[in-house]
C-alpha cells in the first residue's frame, strides 16, 4: 500500500518538499508505512504565512459570489471523487470505509457548499443617526492558521477553510502529525476548484510547527481542533499579539437517558455516542447516566447489540468497528480500563483487545469520582451511571471543567427542554447524539473551546467589522 503524495507541503499552489524532521504516515490497521513525509522548517512556515498574505489581497477583492463559486466548485469535485478521497482517510485514520464514505470528506464538502452559498450573502449594517449616518463593513480578518486533530482530518480542514475562504481570508493549514494525507488533497481540489495560488496552503509537522505557526506575525487568527492542555498553550500564545482564536477542544460529555425514554433508540444513540470511530471523537457522550429503574434493560439491550459488531479490515465494507490510530492512543486507552478496572467499575462489554483493536467497552457501577467518569479517554469505552431524580442528574452533569455536548433522551419534552437549559454544555440533543449538520453551529463551553464552527456563526469568527461614520454636514468644533 501506498499513499505517497506529491509532497509533503503545499505552498503557493505548489507541491513543496519539507526540509525539516522525517514524518512517517503509518496505515493503523497493519502498521505499514504508507507515506514518508517531511515537516516544514521553520522557514518554510514563515514562508506559507508570507504567501498567503500576499494572495489574501487579491482574494480578498474579489466579488464573494466569485469566492463563493470556487467554493462550491470544490465540494462539487470532492463529490465526484467521495470513493477515492474515502481510501485515503481510511488509510490515514483507521476508520473503517463506510464511515469515512458517508461522514469525512462528505461533511467537508457540505461545509464548502454552505459557505460558498453564503459568502454572498454577508452583508453590513447601515445605522441612521439624524443628519450623520453610519454603515459596517464585515471585513476578512487576513492570514488565518488552521490546526486540526486526527480523529476526522479532512472534515476539520474544510469546516476549517469553508468559512475563512468564503469571508476573504487566506489559510495556512496544519493537519494532526498522525493524519497528514487529506489536507493536501483539498489544497489540489481548491487549485482546481480555480482557488488562486497561496490562498490555501498546507504545512506539515509536529507541535512544533504549530506553535511556529500561532506567532508568525503574518497570522491573525488561529482556529484549533485538539485536546484541552494544546488549547491553553495555543491560546495564551496567540494572545500575545491580539489574534482571534476559535478553539473546538475536548469533553467529558453526559448523556442522560429517563426511564421513560424509547429504550431502542436511547440504545443505539449510546452506541453513536460512544463507538463510532472506534470512539475518536470530541463530543462523544461518555458518561451515560442512566435513570435506576432501566439500568439493568439498557445494559442488557446494549450489551446484545453489541455483541453483533464487525470488528476488522477497515477496507471491507461490512466492517463497523476499527483500529485505534495509533499505538500510543492504544496504549492510552488500555491503560484507562484497566484503571477502571482497579478502580472497581465493573465491565461488562469489551475490554483492552488485541494489537491496534480495542471492542466497544462498557462499565457499569461507576462513580463520579472514578477517572473513567472524569478523563477523556478519546477511545471506544463507555461508562455507565445510574441515577434518580432530574435535580440530581443535572447537578452530577455540570460537575465537570470540560462543556462540549450533552443529550437527553426521554419521551416528555416539557422536561426534555428543561434539562437543556440547565446542561453546561455548547452543542445539545435531545433524543438523538452526535449528529453535527453544517446549518448548526458547533462547539463548547467551560474548557471545551471557545467560537462556533459551522452555520451562519462561523462567518464572524472568521471576518470583523469596521464601523464608518458619514457627515453629512458642516463640522462644529468648539474653538
Ligand atoms: N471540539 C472538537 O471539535 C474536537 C476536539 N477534538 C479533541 O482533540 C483531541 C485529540 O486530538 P489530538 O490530535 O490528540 O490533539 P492534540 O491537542 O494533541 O493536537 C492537536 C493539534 O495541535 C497541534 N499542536 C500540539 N501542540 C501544539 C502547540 N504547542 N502549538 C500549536 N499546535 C500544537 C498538534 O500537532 C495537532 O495538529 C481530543 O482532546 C479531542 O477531544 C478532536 C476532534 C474534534
Amino acid at each position: 500500500m501506498n499513499a505517497q503524495p506529491a509532497a509533503s507541503l503545499f505552498i503557493n499552489g505548489q507541491p513543496v518538499e519539507g526540509q525539516g524532521d522525517a514524518l512517517p504516515v503509518f496505515y493503523p490497521y497493519t502498521g505499514q508505512e504508507i507515506a514518508s513525509l517531511r515537516e516544514a522548517s521553520g522557514a518554510q512556515v514563515a514562508e506559507a504565512c508570507k504567501v498567503a498574505a500576499e494572495a489574501q489581497v487579491e482574494w480578498a477583492a474579489m466579488a464573494p459570489v466569485e469566492r463563493g463559486r470556487v467554493l462550491s466548485r470544490a465540494a462539487a469535485i470532492i463529490r465526484e471523487r467521495n470513493e477515492e478521497l474515502s481510501r485515503l482517510e481510511t488509510l490515514d485514520t483507521g476508520k473503517p470505509i463506510q464511515e469515512t464514505l458517508v461522514a469525512d470528506w462528505e461533511s467537508g464538502a457540505a461545509a464548502l457548499e454552505y459557505f460558498g452559498g453564503l459568502a454572498a450573502t454577508v452583508t453590513g449594517q447601515m445605522i441612521p443617526l439624524g443628519r450623520d449616518w453610519a454603515y459596517t463593513i464585515r471585513e476578512p480578518l487576513g492570514v488565518c492558521v488552521g490546526i486540526g486533530a486526527w480523529n476526522y482530518p479532512s472534515q476539520i480542514a474544510c469546516w476549517k477553510a469553508a468559512p475563512a475562504l468564503a469571508m476573504g481570508n487566506a489559510m495556512v493549514f496544519k493537519p494532526s502529525e498522525e493524519t497528514p494525507l487529506g489536507a493536501l488533497k483539498l489544497a489540489e481540489i481548491l487549485i482546481e476548484a480555480g482557488l488562486p495560488a497561496g490562498v490555501f496552503n498546507v504545512v506539515q509537522g509536529r507541535g512544533a510547527v504549530g506553535a511556529a505557526l500561532v506567532t508568525d506575525p503574518h497570522v491573525a487568527k488561529v482556529s484549533l481542533t485538539g485536546s484541552v492542555p494544546t488549547g491553553q498553550k495555543v491560546y495564551a500564545a496567540a494572545a500575545a499579539g491580539m489574534r482571534h482564536v476559535t478553539m473546538e477542544l475536548g469533553g467529558k460529555s453526559p448523556l442522560i437517558i429517563f426511564d421513560d425514554a424509547n429504550l431502542d433508540d436511547a440504545v443505539g444513540a449510546a452506541i453513536l455516542a460512544n463507538f463510532y470511530s472506534s470512539g475518536q471523537i470530541c463530543s462523544n457522550g461518555t458518561r451515560v447516566f442512566v435513570q435506576s429503574g432501566i439500568r439493568d434493560a439498557f445494559l442488557e439491550k446494549l450489551t446484545a447489540r453489541l455483541a453483533a459488531i464487525r470488528i476488522g479490515d477497515p477496507l471491507d465494507p461490512d466492517t463497523q468497528h476499527g483500529p485505534i490510530v495509533s499505538p500510543a492512543q492504544a496504549a492510552r486507552i488500555r491503560a484507562a480500563i484497566t484503571a477502571g478496572e482497579q478502580e472497581g467499575a465493573r465491565l461488562v462489554a469489551g475490554g483492552v483487545g488485541e494489537g491496534a483493536f480495542i471492542p466497544p467497552t462498557v462499565f457499569a457501577d461507576a462513580t463520579d469520582q472514578m477517572t473513567l467518569a472524569t478523563d477523556e479517554i478519546f477511545g471506544p469505552v463507555m461508562t455507565t451511571l445510574a441515577f434518580d431524580t432530574e435535580e440530581e442528574v443535572i447537578r452530577r452533569a455540570n460537575a465537570t471543567g470540560f462543556g462540549l455536548a450533552a443529550g437527553v433522551f426521554t419521551q416528555d419534552l416539557t422536561r426534555a427542554h428543561r434539562m437543556i437549559a440547565r446542561l453546561e454544555a455548547g452543542t445539545c440533543w435531545i433524543n438523538a447524539y452526535n449528529l453535527t449538520p453544517v446549518e448548526m453551529p458547533f462547539g463548547g463551553v467551560k474548557l471545551s473551546g471557545i467560537g462556533r464552527e459551522n452555520s451562519a456563526a462561523a462567518i464572524e469568527h472568521y471576518s470583523q467589522l469596521k464601523t464608518v461614520y458619514v457627515g453629512m454636514g458642516g463640522v462644529d468644533a468648539p474653538y
